[in-house]
């Protein structure tokens, strides 16, 4: 549905995307878990063509471009990026804000009440803006694009100023539209968050994919020892670790166990167990401990 082929943008001599090389398809949550500065945003505005690549090109649905005009209205209809709290006007309600998104994308004009329900705005919506605090902004941004309804959608820091009940309802709402088929990329800064809604999580180093976390099919199990860069020299130099364990941050050692056969197995929750004093963390890779993994030395950043 959508595919960024080999997408390089340069700021002068700061190099934000290199070759960046992606596809996606309906029904999918991509999350792109990056530290500030990374190119997430870059990312964004080339997929909204408000900004030029300086190589590659965003193709969708397997044939419009951003070549002719006529492409790009095809695109346009079907493509939205979640308001900024800063783009509201404060003199209008927040009715006439999703009833003008809905209009513009001739999104779910009927839905609308039903859109006002599922987020609980309906005690405020019908106030002005100027009124609302950050959550109620950041629930009407959502309602708007919602209202929208287009297949694919943008979402900078869906989560901005939500408190926790407010987070997990939009967790649930992204998850209910993936199973609509909409196609939604999110930007987010809750880690542990993005595992329960995102299907794909991306993450943008030196403007290239460094990992992609494949969240559902991730039921490769890991052996957790927490070691002090030199207890992880020490344990390295005294037992055989397989090559393919990681060290994140100077701190967690994960040493693959579900792809072990049984006896090894036996053997290492042994050696966990001496180490971690009679407690065994056994359990699966999510997209906080790769963010530690490949943004622990995050002094390559340029802002
Ligand atoms: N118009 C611009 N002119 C010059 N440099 C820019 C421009 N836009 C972005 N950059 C630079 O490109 C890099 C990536 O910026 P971008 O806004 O894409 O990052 P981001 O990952 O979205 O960050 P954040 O999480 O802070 O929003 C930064 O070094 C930034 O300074």
């Amino acid at each position: 549905m959508l595919k960024l082929k080999n997408i390089s943008v340069a700021f002068k001599d700061n190099k934000v995307l290199d070759q960046l090389d992606f596809s996606a398809t309906e029904g999918e949550v991509i999350g792109i878990a990056a530290p500030n500065g990374t190119g997430k945003t870059t990312m964004f505005n080339v997929i909204s063509n408000y900004l030029k690549p300086d190589e590659g090109k965003v193709v969708f649905q397997g044939q419009y471009e951003y070549k002719s005009e006529k492409d790009q209205v095809k695109i346009y209809q079907g493509l939205t990026n979640l308001p900024n709290q800063d783009d509201l006007f404060e003199d209008l309600s927040g009715v006439d804000h999703i009833k003008l998104f809905a209009n513009m994308w001739n999104g779910k004009k009927k839905g609308i009440q039903s859109i006002i329900d599922e987020l609980n705005m309906d005690h405020y919506v019908r106030n002005k803006v100027k009124t609302y605090s950050l959550g109620m902004r950041q629930r009407l941004c959502f309602a708007m694009m919602r209202a929208a309804d287009s297949s694919v959608m943008l979402m900078d820091e869906v989560m901005n100023g939500l408190d926790i009940s407010n987070v997990s309802l939009i967790s649930d709402k992204l998850i209910e539209m993936k199973h609509e088929g909409k196609l939604m990329f999110v930007a987010s800064h809750l880690l542990e968050n993005l595992d329960i809604y995102a299907d794909r999580v991306l993450f943008l180093r030196g403007g290239k994919i460094v990992h992609e976390h494949d969240v559902n099919n991730n039921d490769e199990t890991f052996i957790k020892l927490e070691l002090n860069p030199t207890e992880y020299e020490n344990f390295i130099q005294k037992h055989d670790v397989p090559e393919n364990h990681h060290y994140i941050s100077k701190r967690l050692l994960c040493i693959p166990f579900s792809t072990l056969p049984s006896p090894d197995q036996m053997e290492w929750i042994e050696i966990a167990l001496e180490y971690n004093h009679d407690e065994l963390d056994i359990s699966t890779l999510g997209t906080l401990e790769f963010y530690e993994k490949y943004y622990h030395d995050i002094s390559y950043i340029r802002n």
